[in-house]
């Protein structure tokens, strides 16, 4: 199905009125900030990593968002953990590669939970994406891309074809990648890059749409989406990325499908 303003708005009256549970599995940074967007949104946040209860907490979740940003081995132990038990129960998982590519240690860890489970999205910037791929060595400087996202999209309909996932690849263009469906999302303004953890917002976003639609493609999609009206809507009334961050909060707790029909803006293919 393609994405349209009215099945992207129908997605976020779903998210509203049913405020599924999002288990986070995430960083340091944003773990406040990621929280603050998904309750904006309409859905009910949970971050929780240890060992000895994230199956219990996946189990009863809508969505699981991995996110590898401040990564350690226990962690990634739990990561594992939730991530296969929510595989066992068809519970839809985003991973977020943050600074993939930038260490070793980041590349392989991605690479392991990959092959222990194929997530059903996998959001990350274009170095991000383009490291997972093995495209081309680490260009990732930290956890800030190097490159345009349409550089990526070779990379991400490989990584799709290998997983089955699907592959969003964030930046002036969102590019959403399955093995069906190539769409570019126009939408966001370059001030989001200058605020940390709206990539991550962006992972977490995906993970409250994958829990109200099982067509997975038209979830990020619409995700990223959401993003990038919220994100330009905020970014014009904001002098710098203080406001930013605040007004972005706002505008997605008062968006109105009426600022979808206005704004967004969808073209199928990578141009
Ligand atoms: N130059 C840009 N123009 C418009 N939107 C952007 C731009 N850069 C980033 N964004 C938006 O900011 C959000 C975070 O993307 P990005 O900065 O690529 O992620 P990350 O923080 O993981 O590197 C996404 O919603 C993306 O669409
Ligand atoms: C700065 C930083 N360092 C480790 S995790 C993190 C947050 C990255 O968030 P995002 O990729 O969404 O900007
Ligand atoms: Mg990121």
């Amino acid at each position: 199905m393609p994405i349209t303003p009215e099945n992207t708005w129908e997605a976020v009256s779903t998210i509203r009125a049913q405020a599924p549970l999002i288990h986070n599995i995430t960083n340091y940074v944003v773990m406040n900030s990621t929280a603050n967007a998904l309750l904006a949104l309409g859905a009910s946040p949970v971050m929780a990593h240890a060992r000895e209860e994230v199956e219990e907490m996946v189990s009863a979740a809508s969505a699981l968002v991995i996110n590898i940003g401040t990564l350690s081995p226990p962690w990634v132990e739990s990561m594992t953990s939730a991530a296969r038990k929510a595989a066992e129960r068809r519970i839809p998982i985003v991973l977020d590669p943050v600074g993939a590519g930038a260490t070793s240690y980041r590349t392989r860890t991605v690479r392991k939970l990959l092959d222990a489970v194929a997530p059903t999205i996998i959001r990350g910037n274009a170095s991000e994406i383009l490291a997972l791929a093995a495209a081309e060595k680490g260009r990732t400087k930290g956890v800030d891309a190097t490159e345009h996202s349409s550089r990526a999209v070779e990379a991400a309909r490989r990584m799709s074809e290998r997983y089955g996932s699907t592959i969003c690849i964030s930046g002036e263009t969102d590019f959403i990648v399955s093995r069906q469906v190539l769409l570019g999302i126009k939408n966001g303004h370059p001030l989001m890059a200058r605020v940390t953890g709206l990539g991550c917002t962006a992972s977490a976003l995906c993970g409250a749409f994958a829990a109200v639609n099982p067509s997975f493609a038209l979830a990020a999609a619409q995700a990223m989406a959401i993003m990038g009206v919220a994100g330009e809507m905020a970014a014009e009334i904001s002098p710098g990325p203080g406001s930013l961050q605040l007004h972005f909060l706002d505008i997605l707790y008062q968006l109105t499908e009426e600022d979808l029909v206005r704004r967004m803006r969808t073209s199928p293919g990578a141009g």
